[in-house]
């Protein structure tokens, strides 16, 4: 299992061994003692999973506040998507920035955001199933998103802004500078 760091080192690429043989593959896709000794030690509560029929859906720009941010660990079990991470935490030199990385089921690569972060996806493909875990239970009270297409934020979404699919409440998300110090 690689852990790989990203331009912002907190978001980790985490890429597990596959095992090849006549049949197919095997992978242990999830390893807490090997993840821990990689810098990931989060303890993982409550596992998510979402299906997204059309490409071209967009899901996100979410994230929790105190007292349950949460820290993910994302995977694609069908399909692909355009995963990416915001830098929330106003301290840091990285606030505002973001990463991108392409996961698929073919490759089996996950992303570990931490918390402190907003975080969305863009399908790739129809029929896409996306799963996480997260290190904190839901909260609809801590519950909030930011724009998805924010300017300030910049994000270089693989599809045009007239057909990307979202939800009403990303729709009107608010923007970065609206949200106010939330980390
Ligand atoms: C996130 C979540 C939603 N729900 C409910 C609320 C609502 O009725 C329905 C759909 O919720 P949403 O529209 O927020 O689902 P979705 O847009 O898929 O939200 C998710 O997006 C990705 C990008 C994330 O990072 C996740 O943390 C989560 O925010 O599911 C739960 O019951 N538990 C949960 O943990």
């Amino acid at each position: 299992m690689l852990v790989i760091e990203t331009e912002i080192p907190a978001v980790k690429r985490v890429i597990p061994k596959r095992h090849g043989d006549d049949r197919g593959w095997f992978s242990e896709v999830y390893r807490a003692d090997l993840l821990a000794e990689r810098g990931i030690a989060n303890a993982f509560v409550q596992d998510n999973q979402s299906f997204s029929a059309p490409a071209g859906t967009i899901r996100g720009l979410h994230f929790q506040v105190a007292p349950n941010a949460q820290a993910k660990l994302i995977r694609v079990l069908a399909g692909a998507i355009l995963d990416v991470a915001i830098d929330l935490r106003s301290d840091s030199p990285t606030y505002g920035r973001h990463v991108a990385v392409r996961l698929d089921a073919a490759g089996g690569e996950q992303l570990f955001v931490p918390a402190g972060f907003a975080h969305g996806f863009c399908t790739l493909e129809p029929n896409t199933m996306v799963a996480y875990k997260v290190d904190a239970y839901y909260s609809p009270a801590d519950d909030r998103n930011l724009r998805w297409n924010d300017p300030a934020i910049g994000i270089e979404w693989p599809v045009a802004e007239a057909d990307a699919i979202l939800s009403g409440k990303d729709k009107a998300a608010p923007l970065l500078a609206d949200l106010g110090r939330v980390f």
